[in-house]
């Protein structure tokens, strides 16, 4: 489902260029759950945004659902995006005009799977949030506010969950209650997950682990 290929992801940097991944090969497949790991600075997020096919690799090939993203162009990317990729980002990025509910709706109906008020709510229940529906963003906590993005990534039944620190800023026990979620998911849809994490717990959860050290992936 989600195939990197010898992928090197090279960006400018205040000193010239800066290699972040170098020779990256990876094959999750349909329905599987792995974690990557590895310090600060290392290059996960950037990896996960090549998934989705957000930043492009420098050499080599990454393919989603057999498609492969080098050398598409950008409505393409969106369409892939559309079709198949959930994304939780570490920094959320919900729209602060939007209320939890349209924050869940507008963009479901933007990727083309339009969901009613209510299956969002529902949606809102699932995540612990059955009454903030009418709060704005700014209004609830960091941890809130992660749970409406894991909401949010979950409201197209996405084949592929890309997250960034899905319990980074949790409590425990928000913390348990959304990994739980995420590996319901993932049986009961078949949800292949590819997260990032630091959360020690989760990472043991998925099937396979790999840490990134050096622009390369080794099994954790
Ligand atoms: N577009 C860019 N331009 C310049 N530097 C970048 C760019 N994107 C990422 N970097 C740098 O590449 C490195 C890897 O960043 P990335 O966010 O992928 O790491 P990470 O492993 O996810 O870190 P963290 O665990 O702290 O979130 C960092 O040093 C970052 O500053």
């Amino acid at each position: 489902m989600i195939e990197f290929q010898q992928v090197n992801y090279t960006v400018d940097g205040p000193q010239g260029a800066l290699s972040i991944l170098n020779g990256v090969t990876l094959e999750v497949k349909q329905g599987e759950s792995v974690a990557i790991i590895g310090p600060s600075g290392a290059g996960k997020s950037s990896l996960l945004s090549l998934a989705a096919g957000l930043e492009r690799s420098s050499a080599g090939e990454v393919k989603v659902a057999g498609k492969s993203l080098t050398g598409a162009d950008e409505s393409t990317l969106a369409e892939l995006r559309a079709e198949y990729i959930g994304f939780v980002f570490q920094s959320f990025l919900l729209i602060p005009e939007l209320t939890a509910i349209e924050n869940l709706t507008v963009p479901a109906q933007l990727c083309g799977h339009p969901v009613s008020p209510e299956t969002a709510q529902s949606m809102l229940t699932k995540v612990g949030l059955d009454k903030r529906g009418h709060h704005y963003p700014q209004q609830m906590s960091g941890g809130e506010q992660q749970r409406l993005a894991i909401a949010r990534a979950f409201m197209t039944n996405p084949t592929i969950l890309l997250a960034d620190e899905p319990t980074g800023n949790l409590d425990r026990a928000n913390g348990e209650h959304i990994s739980e979620l995420l590996f319901r998911m993932n049986k009961e849809q078949g949800t292949t997950l590819l997260l990032v994490t630091h959360d020690e717990g989760l990472a043991k959860q998925c099937q396979r682990v790999y840490r990134l050290i050096d622009g390369k992936l080794e099994v954790a």
